[in-house]
């Protein structure tokens, strides 16, 4: 948490001269606020008693270009604060994305990742709101009950004992109200992801029935954010109420009590007035704090959020670029644990495959297959051992550059919103057509595409839109061959495939092998690992035997042949 805060303060540091002008406007513009007190001293006590239009006329004009500069200055402040949010904003955006992705940012059950644009968001508002420029506004305050106590020190104490209980009603406002916004927070997240997934899954729920059930949870989780948000504001309100009508009070208690002196003459009229209005002035700030308190807890929340979300993912180092690798893969007693899982769910694997080759991995549901594809991928980290990449552990890799060298297909295909061409090209901003169409022609997927209305210009969504499933799996293996990976990773490659899509499989992994490049396939079908030259058997996370293909199956499975014989993919396993 202390790294992330200090990482925040770093990102901020450019913005301090900007801040300091904004104090040297706020100084200015409060000095300025004295202008109206000061005139109405000046009508009562001089121009009344002296009788002069002429002096009345240029105090007046006097007044009317200080009002100007004022209103100059305040603007010049409020817009500066804007800017200040939004520079902050778009400093620590790229490393708050980067963070929010990272996998010690995504524990299971916590919504830090998830919140962190919005956090973002509720920072940049409170930089720029007048509430943050009431703090710049609050030294003056004090400023301005000295000037009351000038007149009389009665009318100096009642503002003193006014101000002391408003900024007591602010402190009681805030212990009260935070507990209610994080958990008006907390409720709103997980109705609006309850909501999202609703949404994705409509047809599921309609199959199973589930409307009535799924439309009542929905509003149970509605009716928890609105009544947690609900009860925030109502608080909130009476608060900022109370405030507001104190204020009004108190200004026409200190105008009764100014009478009281004034009638005892110990004080003129025009103080009288005067002291009320600066009284006016220097509650003003607690009061704009009141009212956008709210705003100041959100930020406020949202920075210390951030923190904890930076303490956690801390930047990445920068690495010496390395050249494209061979395909050279050795894992030495790998252990790996998903994102906050208490035990590792994969122990001690150790293999070695060469360029040109490929492995098959298999083994029963849950013995680490996913597990180790996500290790290969460098998305979970090793807790123990190694795995190096033509000699280098891949943490030596830049994430984005191994990424790039790597051809993974999940077993679960999620495509993201928008053409099939940016799919295969993986959101490339820059993506040159021809190799977006012979990766795409790799996984035998390039007719396929043509044969939509849009080809490859078909917009698709994260559920995959109109593509079948098949056609989906499709996609992601042009997506995962994409710029001729050094390694390619397929998990369940074949699930949802044809056998003509099987066949387009095997070859895609032959070409990768004949490329120099190394596949690794993890599979519950026989078809999947027929193009395997070593395979390696998981069992409860740990490896049962890893050796050339045809020994390990003689030896582990007794129906050897039918598992290596190329059939259909739809076969059993
Ligand atoms: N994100 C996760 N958090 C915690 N545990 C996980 C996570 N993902 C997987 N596991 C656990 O890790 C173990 C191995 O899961 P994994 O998905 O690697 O198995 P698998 O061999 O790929 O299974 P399948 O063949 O069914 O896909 C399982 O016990 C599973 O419950």
């Amino acid at each position: 948490m202390a790294a992330g805060r200090a990482e925040l303060h770093g990102l901020h540091a450019e913005n301090r001269a900007l801040l300091g002008s904004v104090a040297l406007f706020s100084a200015v513009a409060n000095l300025l606020a004295l202008t109206g007190p000061l005139f109405m001293l000046q009508v009562y006590d001089r121009v009344m008693s002296a009788r002069s239009t002429e002096t009345l006329l240029a105090l007046f004009v006097l007044v009317l270009v200080l009002f100007a500069a004022m209103g100059a200055l305040d603007h010049a402040r409020s817009h500066v604060m804007r800017r200040i949010g939004a520079r902050f904003q778009s400093r620590a955006e790229a490393r708050i994305f980067s963070a929010a992705l990272h996998r010690d940012g995504m524990r299971p059950g916590d919504t830090l990742a998830q919140t962190a644009l919005r956090d973002l968001d509720a920072v940049r508002v409170l930089l720029g709101a007048p509430v943050f420029l009431a703090l710049f506004d609050l030294p003056w305050a004090l400023i301005f009950l000295g000037a009351i106590f000038t007149f009389h020190s009665w009318l100096g104490w009642l503002a003193v004992a006014g101000g002391a209980l408003l900024i007591a009603m602010t402190a009681l406002h805030q212990r009260l109200t935070a507990p209610r916004l994080a958990a008006a927070m907390h409720e709103q997240i997980a109705a609006e992801r309850l909501s999202d997934q609703l949404r994705d899954e409509g047809e599921l729920i309609g199959a199973l029935g589930m409307r009535g059930a799924a439309f009542l949870r929905w509003r149970t989780a509605r009716r928890l954010a609105s009544g947690a948000a609900l009860s925030a504001a109502d608080l909130g309100e009476t608060f900022s109420i109370f405030s507001r009508t104190f204020r009004m009070f108190l200004q026409s208690a200190m105008l009764a009590l100014g009478a009281l002196v004034v009638l005892r003459g110990e004080m003129s009229a025009g103080a009288m007035i005067a002291g009320s209005i600066l009284m006016g002035r220097a509650l003003v700030p607690v009061e704009q704090l009141i009212a956008g308190w709210p705003i100041v807890q959100h930020g406020r929340a949202g920075l210390l959020r951030l923190s904890e979300l930076l303490g956690r993912a801390p930047p990445e180092a920068p690495r010496t670029p390395l050249p494209r690798p061979r395909a050279r893969i050795e894992a030495h007693a790998l252990t790996v644990a998903p994102p906050g899982a208490p035990a590792p769910t994969l122990r001690m694997v150790s293999f070695t495959l060469e360029p040109g080759q490929a492995m098959g991995v298999i083994g029963p549901s849950g013995s680490g297959k996913s597990t180790l594809a996500r290790a290969l991928c460098g998305i979970w980290p090793p807790i123990g051992g190694t795995i190096r990449l033509d000699g280098a552990t891949l943490a030596q890799y830049d994430p984005d550059v191994l990424g790039r060298m790597i051809g993974y297909l999940p077993q679960r295909v999620s495509l993201f919103d928008g053409t099939i061409a940016e799919n295969i090209s993986r959101l490339a901003p820059d993506a040159e057509p021809d190799r977006i169409i012979a990766a795409a022609r790799r996984a035998d997927a390039h007719r396929m595409i043509l044969a939509l209305p849009e080809g490859y210009d078909t917009r698709v969504t994260q559920a995959g839109g109109r593509l079948s499933g098949g056609q989906i799996q499709r996609i992601g293996l042009a997506r995962a061959l994409y710029g001729e990976p050094v390694l390619l990773i397929l998990d369940e490659p074949n699930a949802n495939l044809d056998h003509e899509g099987g066949e387009a499989l095997n070859t895609a992994i032959r070409t990768v092998k004949a490329s120099g490049g190394a596949v690794i396939v993890m599979a519950h079908r026989p078809a999947a690992i027929a193009e395997c030259d070593s395979l390696l058997v998981l069992e409860g996370g740990v490896c049962r035997a890893f050796g050339p293909r045809d020994r390990v199956l003689a030896s582990v499975l007794c129906n050897a042949g039918d598992l290596v014989s190329p059939h259909p993919a739809g076969g059993p396993a």
